[in-house]
């Protein structure tokens, strides 16, 4: 083929997905000030986009669903999808630059680890953009660097999480669809002083977490009924606490007819399970008429992936 035929990909999309913890058991803080948790995480549909572009100068643009809150995102280097880039720079000694855009439909601050999905993507657009053929065990590595929650985004399906959260092993049980409906508020809450209100709450917390066992045998059987009775979230007492209309929120979807509604790991958005997809579409219905945004999801779903083709 001549030399002038060949074209050099423009750019590429990699989509990573939100996550709900099906039990999050917290410990008492260690020394570094982080808690110890065991977690069990599954991926749902609802996700973030991250198009890179090659670039001569870092730039980053963001566009949001309308039930995203655009303007709680930094486009600076606060950016968690900047920190990527450097780290992946500091790994191999080079500029990673490159024009990026997120688009967002996973709710800001949220308690669905958005931020988190941002960075995994970002890590394997940029790899992929500059041929820089980071190994699984670097990006997993970088990934556990930027943020707890993000080596989860990088497996997506349902894993175990213990450490901080950043210790992911994936979990190869019952892969029956599971339908959720999502309902993020309108100000998000922060992850750290939600961890501090649990301190504060549960002095007495016992450095060990408490065990997912009983999440894990109810997902073994595949049976949402099983998995509901099961659901536990040591931060829904302190986010409750601080959010208490959220508590109002969980009686109403489960009077609706969800099998369990939770707050999803730090809050405040609760998630609902529920038995069917129509079931659930039911359950978004009913509060949507109350004036809740209520999205439809299912999962467990890939982790941060390529959809689209280069484009030339
Ligand atoms: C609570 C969870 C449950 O999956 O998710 P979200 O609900 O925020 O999405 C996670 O633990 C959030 O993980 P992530 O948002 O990645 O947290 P990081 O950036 O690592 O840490 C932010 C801050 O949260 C607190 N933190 C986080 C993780 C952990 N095991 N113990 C903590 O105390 C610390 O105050 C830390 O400075
Ligand atoms: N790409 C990003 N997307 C969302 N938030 C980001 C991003 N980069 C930095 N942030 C900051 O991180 C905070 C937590 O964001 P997020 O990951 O959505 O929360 P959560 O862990 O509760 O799901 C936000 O309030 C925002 O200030």
């Amino acid at each position: 083929m001549p030399e002038s035929f060949r074209r050099v990909p423009a750019g590429l999309t990699v989509r990573a997905p939100a996550k709900i913890n099906l039990h999050l058991g917290v410990g008492a803080p260690r020394p570094d000030g982080f808690h110890p948790l065991e977690t069990v995480y599954t991926s749902v549909g609802l996700y973030d986009d991250v198009l890179v572009r090659p670039a001569a100068a870092w730039s980053l643009g963001l566009t949001a669903a309308d039930h995203v809150d655009a303007d709680a995102v930094p486009l600076d280097d606060t950016n968690i999808v900047a920190a990527a880039a450097r780290a992946l720079g500091i790994l191999h000694d080079r500029p990673v630059v490159a024009h990026v855009e997120i688009t967002k439909g996973i709710p800001v601050a949220g308690g669905l680890a958005g931020g988190s999905a941002d960075a995994a993507a970002a890590l394997v657009a940029l790899d992929r953009l500059l041929d820089l053929e980071t190994s699984d065990e670097d990006l997993l590595h970088l990934a556990a660097q930027l943020g707890s929650d993000v080596p989860f985004a990088l497996y997506g399906g349902h894993a175990l999480g213990t450490g901080r959260g950043e210790v992911v092993t994936p979990l190869d049980v019952n892969d029956e669809p599971l339908w959720w409906v999502i309902v993020p508020s309108s100000e998000g809450l922060s992850t750290p002083a939600v961890y501090r209100h649990f301190d504060a709450l549960s002095p007495d917390a016992p450095a060990e977490p408490r065990s997912a066992e009983h999440v894990l045998k109810a997902l073994e059987t595949g049976s949402a009924l099983a998995l509901a009775r099961t659901l536990f979230n040591d931060l829904q007492a302190p986010a409750i606490d601080l959010r208490p209309e959220l508590g109002t929120l969980i009686a109403q979807g489960e009077e609706a007819g969800a099998l369990r509604g939770i707050v999803s790991g730090s809050g405040p958005t609760v998630v609902f399970l529920c038995g069917s997809a129509d079931e659930a579409r039911g359950v978004a219905g009913a509060l949507q008429e109350t004036g809740h945004t209520a999205l439809v999801a299912n999962g467990p779903v890939a982790g941060a992936h390529v959809v689209a083709p280069p484009t030339f």
